[in-house]
Order: structure tokens, then sequence, then C-alpha cells
């Protein structure tokens, strides 16, 4: 069995890339930071079109698995995401249609992974599982949250008032999460956006909303977003963090100048070399051994009818307990 099977379930990290400016950067970071932590599974890289040949040679030159997919879009809208080009973030959707894998661990490109974290793969089915965000950045300034102060992250700091009825329900970063792709899940998130609004943080937002009554916290160890080293320290022990995620403004390492606000402080510094550290060391470049590596063909999703009469075989694990 190869270590991408794990008690016959097929395993992999997952990323996306769009678009022919430098985040491949980010994903050939990603690919060396997991060699480096020694993981078991491959990375597939979900692009959509026009993502540079150039740019797709590198991620496969550096062991990458590349899916191609075509874009999602949210439907006719006036929403004013709080970046506009969120709105391709939505294409994130097309890999709940990796049927070849049954468990996979998305990472935004700009996540870097310092520690071994397969034992996430071992939680139990049924769940999605993925670190709480936080409201306080500037980002959020349209948000309910944001105009009384409340933050999830510190609940009784200021607290949700009554009159807005009942607190919303945690709410999580989208730039990593535990997922299994599954064709039915896939068609519902398909029709269930195009009959839902698009909000601020366009996917998120939503990806939210579908998976509230699955979603289980667990601790930002797994994905800190930068905002959590000025907004909730006491939240925060660096010494523990495996994931970090570069959102912040300005944190981009392959672009930081170090000039945005917070991105002069020593953390931030710290982290960026460790970021460089990983995509300088050559000795972390993929070494194929001789065998070819193929952009894997897709599964050939059944016709949606004969999906539905599929039948799941259902084995439960034992788990590291979530947050
Ligand atoms: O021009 C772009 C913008 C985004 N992305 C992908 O979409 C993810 C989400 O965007 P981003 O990380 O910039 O959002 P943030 O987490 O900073 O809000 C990125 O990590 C990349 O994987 C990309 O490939 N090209
Ligand atoms: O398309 C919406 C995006 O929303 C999230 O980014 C946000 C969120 O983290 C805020 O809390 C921060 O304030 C903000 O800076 C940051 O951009 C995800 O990281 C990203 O993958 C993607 O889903
Ligand atoms: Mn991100």
């Amino acid at each position: 069995m190869s270590p991408a099977e794990t008690n016959g379930s097929k395993r992999a990290y997952v990323t996306f890339l769009a678009g022919n400016g430098d985040y491949w950067k980010g994903v050939v970071g990603l690919a060396k930071g997991l060699r480096k932590a020694k993981s078991a599974y491959p990375l597939v890289v979900a692009v959509l079109p026009y993502v540079p040949e150039d740019h797709l040679q590198i991620l496969q030159s550096q062991g990458c698995i590349v899916h191609a997919i075509e874009p999602v879009y949210p439907p006719e809208n006036q929403t004013q995401f709080a970046m506009a080009y969120y709105v391709i973030n939505y294409s994130k959707l097309r890999i709940w249609e990796f049927m070849e894998y049954e468990k996979m661990i998305y990472l935004d490109g700009d996540i870097q992974v310092f520690d071994n974290i397969d034992h996430l793969f071992d939680m139990p089915e049924g769940s999605f599982y993925a670190v709480m965000d936080c409201f306080c950045e500037k980002t959020w300034s349209a948000s309910p949250q944001y105009k009384i102060g409340y933050c999830q992250q510190c609940p009784k700091t200021v607290q949700w008032p009554a009159k807005l009825g009942s607190p919303p329900p945690p709410y999580f970063n989208a730039g990593m999460f535990v997922f299994e792709p599954c064709v039915l899940t896939y068609h519902d998130l398909l029709e269930t956006l195009e009959v839902t609004p698009p909000s601020s943080f366009a996917e998120q937002d939503f990806l939210n909303m579908f998976f509230k009554d699955i979603y289980r916290p667990i601790p930002p160890i797994y994905n800190l977003v930068l905002a959590m080293l000025w907004r909730h320290p006491e939240n925060v022990d660096l010494d523990k963090v495996k994931v970090v995620h570069y959102c912040a403004a300005g944190s981009k390492p392959w672009r930081y100048t170090g000039k945005e606000e917070h991105m002069e402080r020593e953390d931030i510094k710290m982290l960026v070399k460790k970021w460089w550290d990983i995509y300088d060391d050559t000795s972390l470049d993929y070494k194929n051994d001789g065998r070819v590596v193929k952009a894997e063909e897709h599964v050939k999703l059944p016709p949606f009818n004969s999906a539905l009469s599929g039948t799941d075989d259902d084995d439960q694990r034992s788990v590291p307990s979530a947050a």
C-alpha cells in the first residue's frame, strides 16, 4: 500500500492556484515545507485556466500533482467583496470533486506547514475541521461583529448584545480545512451556491454557512492567521504553532517589503525568514526517483443519479480530539 493510502483510504493535501502572478511561489514553498515536515502524502494543486505552462512545469518538477479545474462563479451580484480578487476563490469548491481521494487537507498557497500534521487525516469522518478566524482586522469593517468590537477569539471582552439575538456560530478561516471529497456534497455545494447571495468573504462565508452543522473547530496551531499575533496574542504560543497562514496585508513572504502596518514586527520578520529558509533550501527540492510524475487523470465522475445509489463504507477511526 503506498504511503498516500492508509487503511485503504487515499489521502492528499490540496491547494489552489489561479492567475499568472506569483502565487506559484507560495505553492512551491508549501510543497517543500510538507517535504521538510516529512508528510506521507502528496500535494495536489487545483489550477485554473491561464496559469502559465512554465508555472505548471515548476510545480510538477517539485512533485506536485497538477489537476486542471474550471472556474466557479457566484451568482450575479453587486457584492463588494472584502478584496476584489476574492471572486476567484469560489473555484476552491472544485476540490470536492477530487473523488480519487477519500480525505484531503486544503491549504491556501500562502500557508506554510512547519511541523508534520498528517495526524489530522485520522480525525473522524463526517465532520468539517478548520481553525476559527478573527474579526478584528479592517477587512471585517462591514460586519456587525467589527462594528460592535465583538470577536469570537475573545467573546467576553465585548459581549454579543442580546438585542442582536444569539451570538454568531463559530466561524472558520477557509485557508485550511480537513474535508472528504464527495460527489453528492460537490453537486449540493454548486446548487446551493446558485441560490446564495454572495457576501464580503466570498467562498469563506459560503463554506461557513454550508458546513455550519458539521463544523468542528481545531486548535489555532493548525492555521495561525497572522493577525492573531497583534489582535489576540494571549491565544498564540508561537513555539507550538505548526501551520502559519500569511494572510495579513503585506505578509506574503514572496512579496514582503516590511512597509505595511504590523509588518515591521520581529515575529513577522522571523516567520517570513522561516518561509524563505525553506523556499531557498535546494536539499528540499523534489528528487524524482525516475518515476514519471504524471498529472493524475481526473476520476470520471459517475452521472449524478447513479452516484445517489452509491453506498458509503463508513470506517470510523480513533481520533485526536478537536478543540
Ligand atoms: O491571485 C491569486 C489569488 C489567490 N490565489 C489562491 O487563492 C488562495 C486564497 O487567496 P489569499 O490567500 O490571497 O486570501 P487570504 O487568505 O490572504 O485572504 C491563495 O492562497 C492562493 O492559493 C491564487 O492562486 N492566485
Ligand atoms: O475569499 C475569502 C478569503 O477569506 C480568508 O481570508 C481572510 C480572512 O482570514 C480574514 O479573517 C482576514 O482578516 C483577511 O485578511 C483574510 O484575507 C481566507 O484566508 C482565504 O482563503 C479566503 O477564503
Ligand atoms: Mn490565504
